[in-house]
């Protein structure tokens, strides 16, 4: 490789499976003395290149059967591409398929051993790494009996148990494998963060707040081709309009309705501010939110700056453009690295809302106490959809449209979103 900080570079990489109406046209095909074709090609990958450095940590999105696993198994050798390449350089350590590299008929003992001969540990090596296996695994004598006898979350144990403490320079980690109680995820993710310090990682995942948290670069894959590989805030906003059927595009650009809108309302005390046309939006734009305010309850003030306790009204103003049944508003609340700390809407408040006809406008009103958050700076996307929970149609998302400091007089700088409201401490004699 030519760069000296590369380990992993793809180069117009893809893989086409034959796909056959039925089983038996796989055989008339071969058959065929004038080599008639029997069937389609499908690009599982098409034409994919990128390369990643020595200490990065890749997420990689995409929805179901956009080729992520496909991608992963070319990278780690389990599968030969149809066409381009892909190198690597580096003990690579996957956690990819439930089952590859281990025998069911053996003990979880002896696939320990077994994985680490074909990662190239010889038994002297993987003696030394037994115990922390063993005891990240920590499924007790199970490790005695054949593999095929574990339950699922048993075996997810041992196999990353094995994968990350056999020294690996790439840890290729699919996360919908990371199953188990929450302790176990937990012990998981601490582990691969502890990897990621001086390993280069690669994440696939449909959870893009988790790939926001671990990940300094996102790799977006559909239809088996790139859409994106960037900085992993950015990719999201685009990869979530994406999954909602939408597009991200600049709140200005939204369509407006005939009339010009007012964004000041004398029904209330105070002015909703109007939305700053930079904003990215997302949503079919049969609603738009044309104000959002955040009030300090008591005084009817705006704020900017809060603090935790604080009693606050956020208002939301919405003008809609056609006919809605049962509209949700709702917003979140993330903090400054994109993390949401938390969303609310009015449907979860069992706040079921009339329905709207065009041109009406609409004012909203949520009312809450500030949780004890850490100082910093967060953003408030306020949303309008349109159906239940399970099952809507989002009409107007717009991200980071309020900014607020929060102020809350701790000095201290520890890890979390929040400290403990009522946080006492004393030693018991
Ligand atoms: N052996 C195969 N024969 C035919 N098609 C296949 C084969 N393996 C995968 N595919 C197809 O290739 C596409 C990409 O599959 P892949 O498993 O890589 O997707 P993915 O992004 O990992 O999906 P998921 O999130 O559901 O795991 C899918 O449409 C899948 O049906």
């Amino acid at each position: 490789m030519s760069h000296l900080n590369t380990v992993i570079r793809v180069s117009q990489l893809s893989k086409v499976y034959k796909l056959y109406d039925n089983p038996t046209d796989r055989l008339k095909e071969s058959l065929s003395p004038l080599r008639r074709i029997y069937h389609k090609e499908f690009y599982a990958l098409k034409d994919i290149s990128f390369s990643v450095n020595k200490g990065e940590t890749v997420g990689i999105i995409g929805r179901n059967g956009s080729g992520k696993s496909t991608l992963l198994k070319a990278i780690t050798n389990v599968m030969t591409p149809t066409s381009g390449q892909v190198n690597v350089s580096g003990k690579v350590s996957a956690l990819l398929e439930l089952g590859a590299g281990f025998n069911p008929d053996f003990t979880g003992m002896e696939n320990i051993y077994l994985n680490g001969s074909i990662m190239g540990f010889s038994k002297e090596e993987m003696d030394s790494k037994l115990e922390q296996i063993l005891s990240f695994a920590d499924i007790g004598d199970f490790i005695n009996q054949p593999v095929k006898t574990y339950s699922s979350g048993m075996f997810v144990r041992l196999a990353f148990g094995v994968a990350i403490n056999v020294d690996p320079e790439i840890l290729i980690v699919d996360e919908a494998l990371a199953v188990g109680d929450i302790r176990f995820q937990q012990k998981c993710f601490r582990k691969i963060e502890e990897l990621q310090q001086d390993k280069t990682v690669l994440f696939v995942s449909h959870d893009i707040a988790a790939v926001n948290k671990f990940c300094n670069r996102v790799i977006w894959l559909n239809d088996g081709m790139i859409v994106e590989d960037g900085e992993p805030e950015e990719v999201a906003k685009r990869y979530q309009a994406f999954m909602i059927n939408s597009q991200l595009k600049k709140y200005e650009s939204m369509s407006e309705s005939k009339e010009e809108t007012p964004v000041r309302d004398d029904s209330y005390e105070q002015d909703i501010e109007p939305i700053d046309p930079s904003l990215d939006v997302l949503g079919d734009s049969k609603a738009k939110i044309i104000g959002i305010s955040l009030i300090d309850a008591p005084s009817n003030e705006k704020v900017t700056v809060v603090q935790p306790g604080q009693k606050l009204k956020l208002f939301i103003k919405v003008k809609y453009n056609c006919v809605l049944r049962s509209p949700i508003i709702g917003a979140s609340l993330k903090d400054r690295l994109g993390n949401i700390v938390t969303q609310f809407n009015s449907y979860v408040l069992d706040n079921t809302l009339d329905n709207v006809d065009e041109n009406d406008l609409k004012d909203y009103c949520f009312e809450f106490l500030m949780p004890p958050l850490k100082s910093g700076f967060y953003s408030i996307s306020p949303a309008v959809a349109s159906g239940s929970q399970s099952d809507h149609v989002q009409h107007c998302w717009i991200h980071d449209a309020l900014i607020v400091r929060m102020e809350d007089g701790q000095t201290y700088d520890l890890p979390g979103y929040m400290f403990l409201d009522g946080l006492k401490f004393r030693a018991i004699d």
